[in-house]
Formats: structure tokens, sequence, C-alpha cells
């Protein structure tokens, strides 16, 4: 599948200002999504296969290391042991993650280690995660990210613009983000767990997405509060929105604190109900999670006992 970039619009004010947020319907789509069984338990391990696909292998710690960054590469290249692998009968399918994502400093050493592969590079910029660097720097800090081999940069917004509601200034910051980004792929990241409001946070996605970024994010992961099924389900009714709208599709990252199997496949089931089979893949849909991927791999543990069939590996295409 190939997703066409999103170009990004004019600011229209009008649009910004009439969105509204119906906050106990969210609430309440949200509790319902949590309490049910998101997948048939026969089709858990396939579907956690695919959320394999989807992650954003992250780490993001002061004390990260070219030798951690050297192993996170190598999971990301075989996600799963070697055992696990054969029990489930899927050497063909050559499984990676969709990316690794770092600072800035590992991006050389992360480059390297997954030279010849297809798995994304991102790097977390502008400031992250607070990002309160002067402009000129976030903006070189990008340039400079790109050109260590960064093809996808996750950003952060100023959050005093959401505070204030300054769309214009939102919206000329992203905006000029989107152009040092040149061939990148751009993340926006909202912090929504300091934006305060769920209409906020729509009338931000909404703003970063006229900008043109091509994903939005809810969080650094180092917000207090982090993705949420409420703030989820606010943000991807925006980029319904945005498609019905304007015809393109913005992909969504949720990130923070996910770090169940059974919580990836509530993400999941919500992107299929929500927006579709096309945010199920990699070019519409990323979790940004350190340790997700562990948990993953021990559910699949769990499956080999019988649930898995190679019927259902169409699941994962
Ligand atoms: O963008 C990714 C997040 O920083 C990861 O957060 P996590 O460590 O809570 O999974």
């Amino acid at each position: 599948m190939t997703i066409e970039r999103n170009p990004g619009m004019d600011l229209n004010l009008d649009w910004i200002e009439s969105i509204q947020v119906n906050k106990s319907a969210i609430e309440r789509r949200a509790q319902s999504l949590g309490a049910r069984r998101s997948v048939k338990k026969q089709h858990q391990a396939a579907w956690l296969l695919k959320a394999i696909t989807l992650i954003d292998l992250t780490t993001l710690a002061g004390d990260d290391t070219e030798l951690r960054v050297k192993r996170l590469c190598a999971k990301a290249k075989k996600p799963i042991r070697h055992d696990l692998v054969t029990a489930l009968g899927i050497e063909d399918l050559h499984l990676t993650t969709g990316a690794i994502c770092v600072y800035h400093d590992m991006l050389t050493t992360a480059a390297n280690a997954l030279k010849g592969t297809d798995i994304h590079l991102a790097a977390v910029s502008t400031g992250f995660p607070a990002g309160l660097t002067p402009l000129h720097l976030k903006i070189e800090e990008i340039k400079e990210s790109v050109k260590a081999g960064a093809d996808e940069i996750d950003i952060v917004i100023t959050r005093k613009h959401v505070f204030s509601e300054n769309w214009s200034a939102l919206y000329d910051e992203v905006k000029a983000y989107r152009e040092a980004c040149g061939q990148a792929h751009m993340k926006t990241i909202l912090s929504t767990g300091e934006i305060s409001t769920l209409r906020n946070v729509a009338k931000a996605s909404m703003v970063c997405m006229m900008a043109g970024a091509d994903f939005i994010k809810t969080s650094t992961g180092k917000e207090s509060v982090n993705a949420t099924l409420p703030v989820s389900l606010t943000m991807i009714r925006q980029i319904r929105e945005y498609q019905e709208r304007t015809g393109y599709k913005v992909g969504y990252k949720p990130a923070g604190g996910i770090s169940k199997a059974k919580d990836a496949l509530v993400y999941l089931s919500m992107m299929k109900e929500e927006l579709g089979d096309d945010w199920l893949q990699p070019d519409l849909f990323r979790f940004g999670a350190s340790s997700l991927l562990g948990d993953i791999e021990r559910q699949l543990e769990h499956h080999i006992t019988g649930h898995y069939s190679a019927a259902h590996r169409h699941a994962i295409g």
C-alpha cells in the first residue's frame, strides 16, 4: 500500500473553532472498547504478530549507550525468539518491527545496525520532550537528524500555543518543522497528558494535520499521563474528519505506557472499527513502545500450545 503524503492545507480558523467533542460519548465508547474481548482467542496470535510490525521500538533514556541501541536494533530485526518462529511456522514472514526510535545522538549507530533492512529509523526532535529550546535550534536539530539517517522525525509541539489557543502560532511552528523534515515523515507529538482537555486535543490534532503532519502521536512517554483510549478516540476521529474533508490519510501513533499485549489488541480493534483496515498498516499506524514487544513475545509463547494456525496468517498481510 502506498500512502500519499499529507500536503497540509491553509489554516482554517473557522473550522478549528467549530470543533466540538462529546466527552461523555467518547468515555462511554472507550469504556466499552476496554471492557470487551477485542480479538477472538483463535485469532490472537496472528494479531500479536501484526502488532509487532507496527511497533516503533524505542529507547529514550539519558543512559542510552551504543551497545543498548545495537541490541535494540538486533531485536527489531528478529523480534521473536527463533524457537517461537519455528513453532509458529512463520520463518518465511521475515517479521520485523516497524521502526526504531532513538535520540539524535544514537542515529548513526542505529542507521549502521539497520542497514539492508526495511526498518524505519525515527528520531525524537525539536527539544524533545519539553520542546522549549529556541526555534532555530529545533529546526537545525531536525535537519541534522535527517542528515544522520532518520527517515522519520517525531517532533514535539510548544504546549503554550495550545493553552493560549494560538492556533496560527502552532500551525506556523509545525509547518516550519514539516519543511525542515524534507522527505522524512513527520510525526507530531501533542503531549496530550499536558494539554488538559479533549477539545484541546481535537483542535491541536486538526491544526497539526493542516500544517502537514504525516502522523499525529499522543505522548512523549515522559508525561505523567500518556496514551489513553479517550484521547485516542478523540484524535482518530479528527483523522477521519480530516480525511473526509481533504481526502488525505494521516497516521496515528499512541505512545507511552503501552506495555501489555492485551492493550495492543484493544488499540488494533479500535483502529479497525473506527478507521478501517488501512490503519492497521505501518504506513498509518504505530505503537511507540519500549516494553510492549517483551509482553507480546510472552503471550505468543502461551499461544503456541494450540490456538495458532497458519490459516490466520492473512491477518498479517
Ligand atoms: O514514543 C515512545 C515512548 O517514549 C515510549 O514510551 P514507553 O517507554 O512508556 O513505552
